[in-house]
């Protein structure tokens, strides 16, 4: 039994399908108090957070005006915490405008280039400021990932796929780049070509990532999220395969990066980096 101070926690994208989720999890969370919700989505605006994530009254308003909700955080008696999960267009200024009030910024959402992710490094540094930036929360998917840079040391071709609900909006999936990032480095180029290759409609063999990788993106209903990694050699396929059914699957990964980022001074990236 600890006698800390409960984390103030911000959440941000409060009514979007991770959101609640996101507030149920820190509702429920004895070290944790949930301070504010953000959204824009104007239907929820002002209805009661516990209401919207169904996991009974909170007493805290859906709100739109993070920097307003920030303040609220700065006025804890511990540094608080703001989880993001809104859009890959709004997802960098929420981040710095967290670090700038000292809010401690835990992001899931995708979609941040590599050149914004160095630039939200350099500034949450500056301010010595934790942050934590993680494409997947989930515990699988960290697992297929070591797998994956274990097989990436054997085989020469890969290809990575990557299946999602067609409510996405980033292509690739932010795992899927995080993934050929992982395999990258090794000084190889993967996929050497056979045959010259022509493409008869344009995006047919997917995009190449870092070291040739490709990955390929599908977008149906009825997906949640899921990913397989695939390798090839001369008489075999290796193939390692993660698959979401609820999301509630990110959430020990969600309270783990609030209760770690209040540890770190700058930015990290991954969840494997806080295991
Ligand atoms: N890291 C991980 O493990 C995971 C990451 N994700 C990522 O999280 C992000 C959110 O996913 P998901 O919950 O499915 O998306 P949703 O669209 O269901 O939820 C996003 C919510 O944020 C709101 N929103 C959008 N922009 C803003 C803004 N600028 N300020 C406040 N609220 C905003 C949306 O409102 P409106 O609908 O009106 O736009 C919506 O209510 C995506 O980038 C997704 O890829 C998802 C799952 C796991
Ligand atoms: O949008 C989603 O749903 C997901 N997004 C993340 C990503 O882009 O990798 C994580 C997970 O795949 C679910």
């Amino acid at each position: 039994m600890t006698n800390a101070s409960p984390i103030p926690v911000v959440v941000n994208g409060a009514a979007g399908k991770m959101g609640r989720e996101v507030i149920k999890a820190v509702s429920q969370a004895d070290d944790m108090t949930l301070i504010g919700a953000v959204d824009h989505n104007p239907n929820y605006m002002g209805q009661d957070v516990g209401e919207v994530a169904g996991c009974g009254e909170l007493e805290i308003p859906i709100l739109n005006d993070l920097q307003a909700t920030l303040v609220m955080a700065t006025q804890e008696k511990v540094q608080g915490v703001m989880v993001d999960f809104t859009h890959p267009d709004s997802v960098y200024e929420n981040v710095r405008t967290a670090i700038a009030y000292g809010v401690r910024p835990v992001v899931g959402t995708t979609g941040l280039s590599s050149d914004q992710i160095k630039d939200l490094g350099e500034f949450a540094e500056k301010a010595s400021t934790g942050a934590l930036i993680i494409p997947n929360f989930s515990i699988g998917m960290v697992l297929l990932q070591q797998a994956a840079i274990q097989a990436s040391h054997y085989f020469d071709h890969v290809e990575i796929i990557e299946l999602h609900h067609n409510q996405k909006a980033d292509a690739p999936s932010g795992t899927a780049i995080q993934t050929a990032q992982q395999l990258a480095g090794l000084g190889k180029t993967y996929n050497p070509a056979k045959v010259e290759e022509t493409e008869k409609l344009a995006g047919a063999r997917g995009s190449v990532a870092n070291d040739n990788i490709r990955i390929h993106s599908v977008r149906l209903p009825g997906l949640i999220a899921h990913q397989e990694v695939i390798f090839g050699a001369t008489g075999q396929i290796y193939t390692l395969r993660h698959d979401t059914s609820d999301r509630s699957c990110y959430m020990p990964g969600v309270l783990l990066a609030i209760r770690q980022v209040t540890q770190l001074k700058s930015l990290v990236y991954g969840l494997d980096k806080i295991l």
